[in-house]
């Protein structure tokens, strides 16, 4: 019965009523953390974080080592659980569901790929959707969205360059079918124009399939030139969010502009080399 016993919504109830029918109609974040807190013993890894991710967005998490980004990420796909606050996949709580599940639906690729050393590069593709009890994916189409060769299926992943190798593992990601792509620090081992060359590639998929991509990176140039959004973090909390755009006007104050400082220096002094 509404409030006043009348029968009829009061006024607050409307007002309710009308919230919860704007909140149905709006899509929930695809991830949102929720004053999130992991601490190891006196350090605060991750020190109550609330960050929502909308669909469709390419998320940049920037910071100085040892400032929480692979935490926050991890808690996503329940590597890690929180100490407090929660964390939301689709507007709903990952704790929800059993973990595997739950890691069937993120695609997480991260610096030491960790393919099967006794599985082909097929194999080791269509592993996730294999113990999942599901139909093969179509590798051939995976390795053409990664840009690698058709042949490359047959091989062994000791026989595949790093670049290869996480090209294989951008594919095994996407052979999930998932919308959610985890990347930490997943170029890391990689030489620079091999770097750059699957950071372009990872753009182009994150539009072409509509992913909603976050990547932890220690290069502000990449997260800049890659990311819609670019998100600080410094002692487990964020200290920026800002679009590159604004990062490079200036925004996102100081520890923002201390990271933006690196790749703006380094491309002055070679404008500046080149006029020599
Ligand atoms: N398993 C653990 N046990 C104890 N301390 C940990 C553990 N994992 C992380 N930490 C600490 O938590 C803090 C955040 O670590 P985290 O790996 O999330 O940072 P990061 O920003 O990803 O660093 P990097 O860029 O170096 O990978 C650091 O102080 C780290 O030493």
């Amino acid at each position: 019965m509404p409030e006043g016993g009348s029968g009829t919504f009061s006024q607050n109830q409307w007002t309710k009523a009308r919230a919860g029918l704007i909140l149905v109609a709006m899509e929930p974040p695809a991830l949102a953390w929720d004053r999130v807190v992991k601490r190891y013993g006196a350090v605060a890894a991750v020190d109550g974080v609330s960050l929502a991710v909308a669909s469709g967005s390419f998320v940049a998490l920037v910071g100085t080592s040892g400032s929480g980004k692979s935490t926050l990420l991890k808690m996503a796909n329940r590597l890690i659980d929180p100490d407090e606050g929660r964390v939301l996949l689709d507007g709903r709580d990952v704790t929800g569901e059993p973990a595997p599940t739950l890691r069937r639906r993120i695609g997480y690729v991260f610096q030491h790929i960790g393919l099967f050393p006794h599985l082909d590069v097929a194999r080791n593709i269509a592993i996730g959707p294999r113990v999942a009890g599901r139909p093969t994916p179509d590798i051939h189409r995976l390795l053409d969205l990664v840009e690698l060769p058709r042949e490359l299926a047959g091989r062994m992943p000791a026989e595949l360059s790093g670049g290869q190798r996480q090209r294989v593992g951008i594919a095994r990601a996407l052979a999930q079918d998932t919308k959610l792509l985890l990347m930490d620090e997943a170029f890391g081992a990689l030489d620079p124009v091999t770097r750059d060359a699957l950071g372009r590639r990872l753009r182009a998929l994150h539009d072409e399939l509509a992913l909603t991509t976050i990547l932890v990176t220690h290069d502000m140039a990449e997260a800049l030139l890659l990311a819609t959004r670019v998100v600080v973090m410094r002692a487990g909390r964020i200290v920026a969010d800002e679009t590159p755009a604004a990062l490079m006007a200036g925004g996102g104050g100081d520890a923002a502009q201390a990271l933006v400082a690196v790749p703006r220096a380094q491309a002055e002094q070679l404008a500046a080399m080149a006029h020599r």
